[in-house]
């Protein structure tokens, strides 16, 4: 002990399975216990016995999640930081082209749209934070079905409509929003940005835009909550745990926090094969740690790592106990066929998000907005069209895309990896920047199909042919596929 805290060496004398102490934030913690617990394995926490874990930590845990799960015995106290040894970091060559590129990054000015803020953060992110926020499942079909689906709809403008004024303000779950999309849930914000999810809580913020706080966010849920600002409204997306008590106390809580919406994640009863993420080992595994075999495999990267909670026996007969825990508006997210809607407005869902993920579970699933066309017409044909709130995610990048979709009927849309990659490259500016560019492309593209506000928008300024003749040719998307081998992107300054 020095000065009535430990010190790095009385930490470093407990670094094996057998006794195992970790620093986290200045203060050490006994998890010897908890290694077969840990959802992320062993591997990695022996990989920092006796040491300063808090780098590996940050990023994918809330900062309260030891008070949360770790028994208060095991809290040792603060730690002498400056008798901790930081070990001597490998120099290395692709961390240092990552920080040159940096040093050349185009002006924020230079994005002129979603796309443009991917190309740049493909280039300046680590390597394991691109791999999670970018993948997809198996040879991600589908996340380019999603982006690709948009280009078979065609718009049937109408002329002479006095456009002057453009009203794209709409109301989504009893909310007034100034614009019909939202930030979707979208796990460990702090892979991107060390702010993590609070930096979208402000974007959305000065936007009047709704988000939705992901369970699996780096940063705590009060954090994020406590980072709104007045009226700002959040919803609050659920992996459903299989300690339903757990579950009940975390939608309780939200509840009364002010959360306006519970969007009940129905898609990933197991998460996806993301293989750019499992490839890039999120950690190495090949760490001279020897743990025990019943380890989980962290060369699957991160999202296998932090999802063994989700129960995968959640099924319809859990709505009305969801139903009987909150009175907030329940929406199921990853809804993906005509009969699962209308199920859901059986059941008494107030809403429900067509969406596959983002392409990260199931592969060659079909695209959010191709569901939606099938799914408007089954619902106007029972006059059932004002009872469930219809919502669409997955690949939306322009404003045309988020107008497709209200056409056909959705009443608003999520928005995922562009705020992240906006986020990645640029902090709350690029978020920002990225929502005001969306915002400027909407008031545009209204005014050019001849449409002043929300209710303006409908099927007959659309031609969904090439939609609903199913997997038609669809023209190449080459901004799509410069953003993801950057040819037509941004260009960073010479060297
Ligand atoms: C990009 C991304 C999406 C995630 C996401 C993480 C990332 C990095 N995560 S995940 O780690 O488990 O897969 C979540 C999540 O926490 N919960 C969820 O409901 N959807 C999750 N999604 C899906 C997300 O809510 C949208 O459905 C999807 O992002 C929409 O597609 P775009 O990214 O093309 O906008």
């Amino acid at each position: 002990m020095s000065a009535g805290k430990l010190t790095g060496a009385d930490v470093a004398e407990h670094n094996s399975k057998d006794s195992c102490w970790v620093i986290v934030h200045g203060k050490a913690y006994d998890v010897t216990e908890f290694l077969p617990e840990h959802p992320g394995g062993q591997k990695i926490i022996l990989k920092y016995a006796g040491k300063d874990a808090t780098e590996e930590f940050e990023p994918i845990h809330p900062p309260d999640t030891l008070d949360k799960f770790l028994d208060k015995s095991k809290h040792l106290g603060a730690v002498d930081m400056g008798t901790v040894e930081q070990e001597e970091k490998a120099f290395d060559p692709e961390e240092a082209d990552r920080q040159e590129r940096i040093s050349r990054m185009p002006s924020l000015a230079a994005c002129y749209n979603l796309m443009d803020f991917e190309a740049v953060a493909r280039q300046v992110m680590k390597k394991t934070a691109w791999a999670y926020y970018s993948s997809g499942a198996d040879d991600e079909i589908t996340m380019r079905e999603n982006h690709a689906a948009f280009h078979k709809i065609w718009f049937r403008p109408r002329i002479l409509v006095d456009v002057e004024h453009i009203d794209m303000s709409t109301t989504m779950l009893g909310t007034k929003c100034s614009i019909p999309f939202y930030v979707t849930a979208t796990a460990l914000g702090k892979l991107g940005h060390p702010e993590g999810e609070v930096v979208l809580t402000k974007a959305a913020h000065r936007h009047n835009v709704v988000q939705m706080i992901p369970t699996l966010a780096s940063c705590s849920f009060d954090e994020i909550v406590d980072a709104k600002q007045g009226d700002q409204v959040q919803w609050l997306q659920l992996y459903v745990n299989k300690d339903r008590e757990i579950t009940r106390k975390i939608v309780e809580h939200a509840e009364k926090r002010g959360c306006k919406g519970l969007f009940i994640t129905v898609d990933a009863p197991q998460l996806g094969r993301r293989e750019k993420d499992m490839r890039s080992k999120f950690s190495d595994p090949g760490s001279n740690v020897q743990a025990g075999g019943d380890d989980i495999d962290r060369t699957q990267g991160a999202a296998r790592a932090i999802s063994s909670f989700i129960d995968p026996a959640l099924s319809w007969k859990d709505i009305p106990w969801f139903k009987s825990i909150t009175r907030m508006p329940i929406v199921l997210k990853g809804v993906q066929c005509v009969e699962d809607v209308l199920r859901a407005v059986e059941v008494g869902c107030d809403g429900v998000v067509l969406s596959n993920h983002g392409g990260r579970q199931l592969e060659t699933a079909r695209s959010g907005i191709e569901v939606l066309a099938e799914v408007m017409p089954a619902l106007r044909e029972r006059g059932w069209e004002k009872r469930i709130e219809v919502f669409v995610d997955g690949g939306v990048r322009r404003a045309t895309d988020i107008l497709k979709a209200l056409c056909l009927g959705a009443t608003g849309v999520g928005i995922g990896r562009p705020f992240l990659y906006a986020m990645s490259a640029y902090g709350i500016d690029g978020v920002d920047r990225a929502m005001q560019l969306l915002k400027d492309e909407m008031e545009m593209n209204m005014r050019l199909i001849g449409a002043t506000s929300v209710a303006d928008l409908n099927p007959s300024l659309l031609d969904t042919r090439g939609l609903l003749g199913g997997h038609s040719v669809v023209p190449s998307d080459t901004l799509g596929l410069g953003a993801y081998d950057p040819l037509e992107a941004p260009r960073f300054n010479e060297k």
